[in-house]
């Protein structure tokens, strides 16, 4: 294995359900020691993508490489190193829980001492309740804790704040900040912009069964208009018309609640208030702000369910 190889490494991934392809020539390089984040909209591909290299699914086309090794064939080497928490928990059912994490421990060499996860990931209030009784956020905090007690040198997190309360997500953001501290690589997805924005190094966003975009969170919010002005006014306004005056995209996103897409600078506000003016529109609400990794993503990806 060579030492350099990224955590992993995914060159022209394809993968088909019944001829319909769902990930279309995927490429992603999420290097050593460092969190990337794949974000993309439902049925996106990122769980695909992410089983791919869990070795659970068979690509159609493409090489996925993980810790430089083949996942398919290489499992038995990887397993040992590698932890996975899948978006289903996929645990026992009629196991407590501390005896399952205590039982996956003794799987490794050299486990993470299990009072630490337990105190990490507030387990001990549920310890003695056995799986199938366990609530969403109970059963994905224990999966979080089963993925890790082996101390893998990367870990798949598909997506680990999902269904948590505020306390629990933090626990989870203070874990994943722990396994970078480590040197541990961090691959996760998740639909949570803000956590993507404070925890992930590199950025992946998918769209389609495709990398549409990546960077660090910053890289990605500089890469487009810095500033986002939305306002409210009536309904219907006519946006093409604004659109004009402004040299700026407009979009009415809800009824009566607007976006401006584009470069926002001071004269911007001065032409928007100016054009309201002279058709008697009254704004109800006038904001700009600093564009975060929400406004970015929905730019990239649109605002129409999927
Ligand atoms: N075993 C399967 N057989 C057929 N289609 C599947 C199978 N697994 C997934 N799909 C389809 O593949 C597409 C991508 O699914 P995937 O779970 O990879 O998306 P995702 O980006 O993780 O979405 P989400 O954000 O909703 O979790 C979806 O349209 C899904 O219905």
């Amino acid at each position: 294995m060579p030492p350099t190889a990224p955590a992993v490494e995914i060159v022209g991934l394809v993968k088909r359900y019944d001829d319909h392809e769902i990930v279309r020539s995927l490429d992603l390089v999420a290097a050593r020691g460092q969190v990337t984040a794949v974000l993309g909209p439902n049925g996106a591909g990122k769980t695909t993508t992410i089983e791919c290299c869990e070795g659970l699914r068979r690509p159609d086309g493409g090489t996925v490489r993980v810790l430089g090794l083949d996942p398919l064939t290489d499992g038995p080497s990887l397993r040992p190193r590698v932890g996975v928490m899948l978006q289903d928990g996929g645990l026992p059912s009629s196991v407590r829980a501390l005896e399952l994490l205590e039982h996956v421990s003794t799987m490794y060499a050299d486990p993470w001492d299990v009072p630490d996860l337990v105190e990490r990931l507030g387990l001990a209030g549920f310890a003695r309740t056995t799986v199938r009784r366990l609530s969403g956020g109970q059963r994905q905090r224990l999966a979080m804790a089963t993925a890790l007690v082996g101390r893998p040198e990367l870990v798949f997190l598909d997506e680990p704040s999902a269904g948590l309360d505020p306390q629990s997500r933090h626990a989870v953001w203070e874990l994943v900040r722990a396994l970078r501290a480590q040197g541990v690589s961090v691959l996760l997805t998740t639909h949570l912009m803000d956590e993507a924005e404070d925890l992930a190094d590199h950025v992946v966003i998918v769209d389609h069964g495709q990398v549409i975009a990546q960077g660090s969170p910053s890289e990605l919010i500089d890469s487009s208009a810095r500033t986002s002005l939305t306002f409210a006014a009536a309904p219907g306004l006519p946006t093409i018309s604004l659109a004009s005056a402004l040299g700026a995209g407009v979009q009415e996103t809800t009824p009566g609640h607007y976006t401006v897409s584009g470069s926002v600078v001071p004269a911007t506000l001065a032409t928007l208030t100016r054009w309201c003016a002279d058709r008697d529109v009254l704004l109800s609400r006038l904001s700009t702000g600093r564009r975060t990794l929400e406004d970015v993503f929905l730019d990239l990806t649109g605002r129409s369910l999927r």
